[in-house]
């Protein structure tokens, strides 16, 4: 029978069928963070129980740490709780055999941003990890999900999980993205249309002459932000982008190693016939750069447009479009453009890569921070880091006025030191705009690095196409 990618990755990996909507799934590789991860060893300690295969296991600090502008060695958590669990995090690696990119790791970041640069997630694997957006895998043709911390302990003692199978759903995308937009205005834009539950119970396998041309990077941004529409899954089918990717990253797959894994890269893909029970089908010749007015992913809008109005919307949305304007400080029928804004935010598992970098540079290049923002632009990994120094990124960003920091989730949630103050306004390259997400009462809007950089110089949620137009 025809089957689609996502039933491939999940029957090669079922060890046994439960009932007929649960498997016991295997995992190729298991990702832990400092946050989701400290009960689980409690959970194995309590039981007298190892780690079953710990050199399938990764860790990353990623959310609690510090990214103020200091050398990598002497980056010290101050929070006594957050210093605490990356403790916990270093004595639980040690005493498991536990690869770890601790603190002071010069190649430390976000763990979605660390574990594909260093060659870890390939096509056809299974992984799993206690954070949400771990979809982002889905970009080179891996099955990524999130666990749930109790979860996180099952997998550590048996390398499996019971895991309920998800739906079928396929987002096709055809057509040229226009300049000055990048694949997070169609994401958004996508979440926009289709719902924040619009994806709900599904694993979304994005195809389409659109995702055939987009970068690896690019494709990251896509299926981290499928979350944002409530789906259980993200995919894309490997191509030569995703070969090329991998072979970049993992410098000891060569040879007959690497030809054996091609060889097993072959067969993923959708096959003809294969049933989808839900399809969408979009258009990136006209997509505009977007941006969210609200406290959903999905409360995005082009930036030409107004602000909604309750008073003629749905009326099961009334109440939440009149909360969610009242929160974010905004005027139902305005325009969103020109919302003077008092924080920019460049970084994120979704935006903190290096291409990222490159499209919001392009358009700091030559300009300065507005005198009335904050900027900073935290690279999501120390190998992004080092690299747009290199390439002379980092001194446009700091020549322009931005903060250069450490990597790490840094402002995208508020469990470090970077937060934003009550009803402070930041544009945001991040995934999540929920209420308090950015700090209490902070106000978020989403959007592209180069709409950030947009707002950065102008001081004001701007249409990027107006300064100068890019690709993306
Ligand atoms: C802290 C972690 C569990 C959480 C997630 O699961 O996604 C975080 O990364 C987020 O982005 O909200
Ligand atoms: S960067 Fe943001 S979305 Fe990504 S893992 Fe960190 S907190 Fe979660």
């Amino acid at each position: 029978m025809p089957s689609t990618l996502y039933r491939k990755l999940v029957d090669a990996h079922t060890v046994a069928r439960i009932d007929g909507q649960h498997v016991l799934l295997y995992a190729d590789l298991h990702i832990m963070n400092e946050y989701t991860s400290p009960q689980a060893f409690t959970g194995l300690r309590e039981q007298g129980r190892r780690v079953l295969r710990p050199a399938q296991q990764l860790a990353v600090v990623s959310h609690i740490i510090p990214t103020h502008p200091v050398n990598a060695a002497q980056r010290v958590i101050q929070d006594p709780a957050s210093s605490l669990q990356a403790r916990n995090l270093k004595r639980n690696c040690d005493e498991f055999g536990i690869k770890l990119f601790d603190t002071t790791d010069t190649n430390q970041g976000i763990e979605h941003i660390v574990a594909p640069e260093h060659g870890l997630i390939r096509p056809g694997m299974v992984v799993m990890c206690g954070d949400s957006h771990t979809t982002t895998y889905g970009a080179l043709g891996a099955l990524g999900f999130g666990v749930g911390t109790s979860e996180v302990e099952h997998i550590l003692a048996t390398q499996t999980l019971v895991y309920r199978l998800a739906g079928d759903m396929r987002i096709r995308i055809d057509g040229a993205l226009p300049l000055g937009t990048s694949v997070k205005d169609l994401i958004l834009l996508i979440i926009g249309r289709i719902g924040a539950q619009g994806a709900r119970g599904y694993a979304v396998e994005f195809c389409g002459t659109t995702i055939a041309t987009l970068s690896a990077e690019a494709r990251m941004t896509m299926c981290n932000m499928a979350v944002e529409a409530g789906a259980r899954a993200a995919l894309i089918q490997p191509d030569q982008t995703t070969i090329d990717y991998v072979v970049a990253h993992a410098p000891e797959l060569r040879g007959a190693a690497l030809e054996q894994a091609k060889a097993g890269w072959r067969d993923l893909y959708s096959d003809d016939g294969a049933r989808f029970d839900v399809e969408h089908v979009f258009d990136a010749d006209h997509v505009e750069p977007y941006v969210t007015w609200g406290t959903s992913p999905d409360q995005a809008m082009p930036i030409g447009g107004l602000v909604p109005d309750p008073a003629t919307a749905d009326p099961h949305a009334h109440d939440t479009i009149v909360r969610a304007l009242d929160y974010m400080g905004l005027q139902a029928v305005t325009p969103i453009e020109r919302t003077p804004v008092d924080r920019v935010f460049i970084g994120s598992c979704t935006n903190g890569r290096i291409e990222d970098l490159r499209l919001a540079a392009a358009i700091v290049r030559g300009r300065s921070v507005a005198p009335a923002v904050r900027a900073m632009v935290v690279p999501g990994s120390g190998s992004v880091r080092r690299q747009a120094e290199q390439e002379g990124l980092a001194q446009i960003f700091i020549d322009a006025g931005f903060e250069w920091r450490q990597p790490g989730c840094s402002m995208c949630l508020a469990m470090n030191d970077d937060v934003l103050a009550p009803g402070e306004r930041c544009a945001s390259t991040t995934n999540r705009n929920f209420e308090g997400r950015q700090g209490r009462a902070g106000r978020t809007h989403l959007m592209s690095p180069a709409m950030a950089a947009a707002a950065a110089v102008t001081g004001y949620i701007a249409d990027v196409r107006k300064l100068g137009v890019h690709h993306g």
